[in-house]
């Protein structure tokens, strides 16, 4: 990996959907490789409009998005909001399906998918249904599966929304810990300043009608972020100019 490449960078894109809604336009956007960037705004201005872009999973209506060689839509994750695990498949199934998809022995898929939720504190309910779960739990398998394929560009699509703020602090702390540790690219949707400061390298704030990118803003941070840095003055002191950014960036739409 060539860290601070860019690995998908998007030129001019534009999203206008059957309704005659402008989703997106004049995007650009550089994800570099290992970066960890958050997309920051507010409801309807096009974050998911623009991940899905990202994914492949919708076409854009004008513009270009180019990856680095050797990359592709294959090594793409994707977590969405709701866990979307299958309800009657186990735990260690739902995370080894994407493995056999991609061709991969039952039992070797078994191993690796094990050791991916261990390593999302989840060692021991490889065999438990998803109902048997917590709202935090689900979202772990959720994100096991979209790591275990190893993909070079983790998108997720507000992932930590629905659940309550001890366990999004849980999940935020542990979700930088497996990119710390592991380095793979990540694009993460959120509406809070407070979790794209402590997670994200940089941010890029939208603004709505149409969504665009309204500011990019690079968050300096400890190499660990941890409970200290949360209740530091630092981490206060960027979450009140990345609010001011987002507080302008309405503004302007207003
Ligand atoms: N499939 C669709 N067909 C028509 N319009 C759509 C579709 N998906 C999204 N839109 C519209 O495009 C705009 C951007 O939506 P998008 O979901 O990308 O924004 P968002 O910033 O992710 O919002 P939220 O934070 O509420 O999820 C909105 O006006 C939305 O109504």
């Amino acid at each position: 990996m060539n860290l601070g490449a860019p690995l998908v960078s998007l030129r001019g894109v534009a999203k206008r959907y059957a309704t005659g809604t402008l989703a997106l336009d004049g995007i650009d956007l550089a994800v570099r490789q290992g970066d960890f960037l958050a997309l920051l705004g507010p409801s309807g201005c096009g974050k998911s409009t623009l991940l899905r872009i990202m994914a492949g999973l919708a076409a854009p209506s004008a513009g270009a998005i180019d990856w680095a060689a050797g990359e592709g839509r294959g090594d793409v994750g994707f977590v969405f909001q709701e866990p979307t695990l299958m309800p009657w498949a186990t735990v260690l199934r739902n995370v080894t399906l994407p493995l056999e998809l991609a061709g991969m022995k039952r039992a070797e898929a078994e191993d690796r998918a094990a050791e991916w939720l261990a390593r999302v504190e989840l060692g021991g309910f490889e065999h438990a249904y998803p109902r048997a779960l917590s709202g935090g739990m689900k979202m772990r398998v959720s994100i096991a599966r979209a790591l275990v394929t190893r993909p070079r560009l983790l998108l997720l699509d507000e992932p930590f929304a629905a659940l309550d703020e001890i366990t999004r602090f849980r999940l935020n702390n542990d979700l930088l810990k497996l990119w710390q540790d592991e380095r793979f690219t990540v694009v993460f949707v959120t509406h809070s300043v407070f979790e794209s400061v402590f997670l994200a390298e940089r941010i890029v704030v939208m603004a709505p009608r149409p969504g665009r990118i309204a500011q990019s803003l690079e968050v300096t941070a400890p190499a660990r972020r941890g409970e200290e840095f949360r209740t530091s003055a630092e981490y206060a002191a960027q979450c009140r100019t990345v609010s001011h950014a987002l507080s302008a960036a309405m503004g302007a739409a207003a």
